[in-house]
């Protein structure tokens, strides 16, 4: 069983996170979903369908960590074991949030299949937790975008279990995938996502 008190303050930092994610526009029309780490063993997460500006506390339930839910009738995101993976394998991670940006859309549309997006020299890369120079190279890949999330959630898996390092993915035509110690750590990644993505089109625009 989990702790009402941390599932409460967990959901706390949810909804912040949709005000502000949804008040960006990177939230739009009831996409996008969130969740934060209560315990070893349970994640609270938005519930599928819901206004991610508009969050209360009845819009964010718990599942456990094969994405079941727990003491509730709601259904979970349907990305719900896109999250669970990463509390998976990564015991340290305290949030995942999922956005659905312009940038993010349009970008990961314009990058060949197989490519991923390398970002180097930006001196905004160390916003992301453990790196320290623009000089490092991070390596983001986009998975093909699919309706089948048990198969994408195990692909994402196998390839971050190889790449502890990088901090996020994108989804062809839909998204970005990004998470953090604390739900801090995580908005402070998609906001730092949004800027490189900009800056990416930006130069696709004025050198294509
Ligand atoms: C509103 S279309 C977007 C959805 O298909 C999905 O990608 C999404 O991000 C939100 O799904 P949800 O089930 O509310 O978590
Ligand atoms: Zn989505």
């Amino acid at each position: 069983m989990f702790d009402v008190t941390r599932y409460a303050a967990a959901a706390d930092t949810i909804i912040a996170a949709g005000r502000f994610l949804y008040g960006q526009g990177w939230s739009p029309a009831t996409s996008s979903n969130y969740s934060a780490r209560i315990d070893e063993h349970h994640v609270a997460i938005t519930v599928s369908g819901r206004h991610k500006g508009e969050l209360g506390a009845g819009d964010v339930m718990v599942v456990d960590l094969e994405g079941r839910p727990v003491q509730s009738e709601c259904k979970s995101s349907a990305e719900t074991l896109l999250h669970t993976v990463l509390y998976d394998i990564f015991p340290d991670v305290g949030a995942v949030l999922h956005t659905h940006s312009v940038n993010a859309t349009v970008l990961s549309r314009l990058l060949p299949p197989g490519t991923p997006l390398k970002l180097e020299g930006y001196e905004l890369q160390k916003a992301f937790s453990g790196v320290q120079s623009h000089e490092s190279v991070l390596e983001i890949p986009v998975f093909d975008n699919t309706q089948d999330i048990t198969a994408l959630a195990e692909q994402t898996k196998a390839w971050f279990a190889d790449h502890p390092e990088q901090p996020g993915y994108l989804i062809r035509g839909h998204g970005l995938y990004t998470w953090g110690k604390t739900m801090a750590d995580c908005l402070r990644h998609v906001e730092a996502f949004e800027f490189l993505l900009e800056c990416e089109l930006e130069t696709m625009r004025v050198r294509p």
